[in-house]
């Protein structure tokens, strides 16, 4: 509960019409979720106008209207203009949780790919130490072993501020979360107050929304523009990324490197990348130890050290961050094994852009005994540019590669496809099919795989669903993947 008056402190209002002193018991933004008593915040959105569900919003009991240009039927309701909604809300939002994000501390996690294994790693560690800790991102809200889904990896401001204000209120000690260039750019995370920024990685993703790569990599430059340069307050970055150098400049304050170059602060030697997992040598300026992680691939062992760089940066103990760093089993969808007793490796993955891609055919290539079979689609309704670019990694990378479909959302399943065989047909003698049910292709994956080789289905990892027009169809690569394989093993017996 707050008072309208004090909830709209900050902004610059325009003007108002109606009682400002009444108590508001929630914000919102969707007049889908209004409840009696809420103020609704009305945005100008991509798709629709909020300011087109006034009527809904106050039937459903909003008691106040946010807005930015006039709105009707709106009698005993009270109004307030400002210039730019959109832009208000994390005020707004931030006025009503009353800033928890500045009673614990916060961290932030940015770049293509690695975001959702990367905070899942600082958790752990952060864990063994002692802290209690809420984590949020592409895969949950958690906090207390309590997992809420939400609606986007990073969402919007209110949603954010609820949660950390229930981390805080329940004694939390930090929140690490995901940060996504949307979220950066759509300044759902304004008012946050960050102590710490991480950058992972920066590579093709995202060019529908963001115009061009140095759009794309502006907005993640937000969240180290606003760190400032005072005690407590870092930048971890990538020195093994092209763009580390814009990082390192944007932020005014203190920076740790990482990354597998002799350069970097925090750095790892003598890796061996193995099925299971992976070891390393962690180093930096102080010391040394030897580190057996329970995640494959090459790129994990830039994830461990970014989380390492960020513990050793915050001051907790080598030996603590070792056990952080080794307990953690696995991350959902990310390099999941399906195992059901088939004498081939079947492995469900979330690389859905062209570097993760690479990454985990070259990591399949390192280890797999006999051929690789990739499975894989691009989404709908994102980069069309990315499409090409993987249909030709998958077939550089693969012995074979079945194109399918990964949330086709608007667009024709068949019309992404062919953007992606494009790529595909750069490749000298590549040896592919496609088979756009998806279901059916990781079918004929599974059946044609022989003994010793490796099955890779990328692109949807933990996702429970397929989003095709407006349907959300139930779809797990994991379960179907499973099916398939008991299947084939009972027709054999
Ligand atoms: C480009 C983008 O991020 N758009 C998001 C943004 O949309 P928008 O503001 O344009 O909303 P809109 O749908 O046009 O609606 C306008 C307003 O009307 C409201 N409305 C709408 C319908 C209704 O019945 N009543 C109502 O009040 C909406 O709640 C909204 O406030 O705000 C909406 C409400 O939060 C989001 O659902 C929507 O996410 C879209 C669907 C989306 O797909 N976003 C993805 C790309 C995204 O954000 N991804 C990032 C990065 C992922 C990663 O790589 O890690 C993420 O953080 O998840
Ligand atoms: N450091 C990395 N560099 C390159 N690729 C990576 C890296 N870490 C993970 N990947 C690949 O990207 C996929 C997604 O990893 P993860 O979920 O950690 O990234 P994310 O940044 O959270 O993705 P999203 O943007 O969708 O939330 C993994 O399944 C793996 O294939
Ligand atoms: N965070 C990414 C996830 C993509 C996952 C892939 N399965 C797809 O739907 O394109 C996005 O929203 O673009
Ligand atoms: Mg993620």
């Amino acid at each position: 509960m707050a008072r309208l008056e004090n909830l709209i402190s900050g902004l610059e209002v325009i003007e108002t019409s109606g009682d400002l002193d009444k108590e508001i018991k929630g914000v919102q933004y969707d007049s889908r979720k209004i409840e009696p008593g809420y103020l609704f915040v009305c945005i100008p959105g991509f798709k629709v106008d909020g300011h087109d569900y006034v009527l809904p919003a106050v039937g459903a009991g909003a008691i106040a209207l946010l807005v930015e240009k006039p709105v009707a039927g709106t009698q005993g309701v009270t109004v307030v203009r400002v210039k730019d909604t959109r832009k208000a809300l994390p005020i707004v939002a931030s006025n009503f949780y009353g800033a928890p994000s500045r009673q614990l501390r916060l961290i932030g996690v940015t770049g293509t790919n690695g975001k959702t294994t990367t905070t899942h790693l600082i958790t752990s560690v952060l864990e063994e130490a002692g802290y209690q800790v809420g984590i949020l991102g592409t895969l949950y809200a958690r906090w207390r072993g309590k997992q809420e889904s939400m609606a986007h990896t990073t969402p919007e401001s209110v949603d954010l501020e609820r949660f950390i204000r229930r981390v805080v209120d329940e004694g939390g000690d930090y929140t690490v979360m995901e940060v996504s260039s949307h979220a950066l750019d759509l300044g759902r995370v304004d008012c946050l107050d960050f102590d710490a920024a991480v950058f992972t990685n920066l590579t093709q993703d995202h060019l529908d929304y963001h115009r061009t790569m140095d759009d794309y990599r502006e907005a993640k430059l937000k969240l180290f523009r606003r760190l400032k340069n005072k005690d407590g307050h870092f930048a971890v970055i990538n020195r093994d990324d092209p763009s580390w150098t814009v990082f390192r400049d944007a932020t005014p304050s203190r920076v740790v490197t990482y990354g597998i170059t002799d350069e970097a602060a925090v750095r790892a030697t003598e890796v061996r990348v193995e099925p299971e997992g992976s070891c390393f040598t962690l180093k930096w300026p102080e010391g040394d130890l030897r580190l057996s992680l329970n995640l494959s691939g090459w790129f994990n062992v830039s994830n461990a050290l970014a989380a390492a760089a960020f513990a050793l940066k915050e001051g907790i103990s080598p030996e603590v961050i070792k056990r952080g760093l080794e307990k953690v089993s696995g991350i959902p969808g990310r390099f999941e094994t399906v195992k059901c007793g088939q004498d081939f490796t079947v492995i469900v993955d979330y690389a859905h852009t062209p570097d993760g891609l690479e990454n985990i055919l070259k990591t399949a290539r390192a280890i797999a005994k006999k051929r690789i079979i990739t499975v894989f689609g691009c989404g709908g309704d994102r980069d069309r540019g990315k499409r090409p670019l993987m249909g030709k990694i998958a077939a550089e990378c693969s012995d074979f590669s079945i194109i399918t479909s990964d949330n086709p959302r608007s667009e024709d399943p068949l019309a992404i496809i062919e953007d992606i065989v494009t790529g595909v047909k750069k490749v000298p003698n590549s040896r592919y099919t496609v088979i756009a049910d998806r279901r059916v292709a990781i079918g004929q994956a599974i059946n044609m795989a022989q003994a010793e080789d490796m099955v890779i289905i990328a692109g949807k990892g933990h996702e429970t669903y397929q989003l095709l027009k407006d349907e959300v169809l139930p779809f797990d690569d994991r379960e179907v993947a499973k099916e398939f394989i008991k299947e084939r093993l009972q027709s054999v017996q």
